[in-house]
């Protein structure tokens, strides 16, 4: 297809634990989507069911065990050996926006290592970063002489935003990144993301705990469950009619505005195990991922 512009496919992680033990946990297993421009991925699941190293994977911070990952068709861990031309289009927004920049630097000598680093001199340089950082809601005047501890959460995250858009990247990961963001700036993030998206066909693979975010930003939407995709899909179609156990459980899991706490009704993670154990002995007619209607499929078995 022409408009994609990331294929994942087959893709495969393994940790060993320890470093005499031969156990092993399958962190992400099989698992094939595609990011087209312009699209905005959820990828939803518990803690610890894969996402973040999927995340890594795209961007190179770790090696798949097997399965491939292809950038505008060519594999990036085979063709891509220069790892600066693979990152000046695809990059990473992680939780934390004070990690991601030198302490030590002011923003407006962070924004010149860019251009060193990634773009080239270029006669526009300052015009760009103006640009970009008033298409964040930014002054730029204000901006360019703090230091990255003179500002706030909110303000890093717009700047990492920024950086995406002076480089025109193609896909950037965005790894929780609202969490830390109070309930009206997640909301101006999460709506000038979709706007660049829209605009630039910039592709965002939105990495969250959060189902409300996730229907609320995204165009596609990818169920994790232990290292398994479960359920992928046009976002409207996975919520209103999910059909794998997970999702179903995850979307009973959203609390509704007005409705307290209820403390007799107890979560408990091995029942869903159970559940989604159960499912998949039940559905043993069907085998693996199947599409349930057009732009949904479901993983019916293991
Ligand atoms: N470097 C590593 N070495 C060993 N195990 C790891 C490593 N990185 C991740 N894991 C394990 O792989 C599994 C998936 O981890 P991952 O961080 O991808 O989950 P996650 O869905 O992103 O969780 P969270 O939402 O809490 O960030 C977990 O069981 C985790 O403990």
């Amino acid at each position: 297809m022409p408009n994609t512009l990331m294929k994942v496919e087959n893709l495969q992680k393994d940790f060993s634990i320890g470093i005499l033990s031969k156990k092993k946990i399958h962190a992400v297993n099989n698992i094939t989507f595609e990011i087209k421009k312009g699209e905005i991925i959820s990828l939803i699941g518990e803690s610890g069911s894969g996402k973040t190293t999927i995340g890594k994977l795209i961007l190179r911070l770790l090696k798949p065990s097997s399965g491939n990952i292809y950038y505008k068709d060519k594999d990036i861990n085979l063709e891509y050996k220069d790892k600066r031309k693979y990152y000046k289009k695809v990059q990473g927004i992680f939780q934390d926006p004070f990690a991601s920049f030198n302490p030590l630097f002011k923003i407006d000598r962070i924004f010149d290592m860019i251009f060193k680093n990634f773009i080239g001199e270029s006669k526009n340089k300052n015009e760009k970063i103006r640009d970009s950082l008033e298409c964040v809601g930014m002054n730029p005047e204000f901006i360019l002489k703090k230091y990255p501890h003179q500002l706030s959460g909110g303000q890093l995250q717009r700047l990492l935003i920024a950086r995406a858009l002076i480089m025109d990247v193609d896909v950037l990961i965005a790894d929780e990144l609202i969490s830390m963001l109070d309930a009206s700036t997640r909301i101006d993030v999460l709506n000038l993301l979709a706007k660049i998206c829209k605009e630039k066909g910039m592709a965002v693979l939105f990495i969250t705990h959060d189902l409300s975010l996730g229907y609320y930003i995204s165009d596609t939407t990818l169920i994790m469950h232990k290292g398994n995709l479960v359920e992928k899909g046009e976002t409207s179609l996975v919520y209103n009619n999910p059909i794998h156990p997970y999702t179903k459980m995850l979307l009973k899991s959203i609390p509704d505005i007005g409705n307290k706490w209820n403390k007799n009704e107890k979560f408990l993670p091995e029942d869903i195990n159970k559940k989604v154990e159960e499912f998949y002995k039940s559905s043993k007619d069907k085998k693996g991922f199947i599409e349930v209607e057009k732009n949904h499929n479901v993983l019916f078995s293991l």
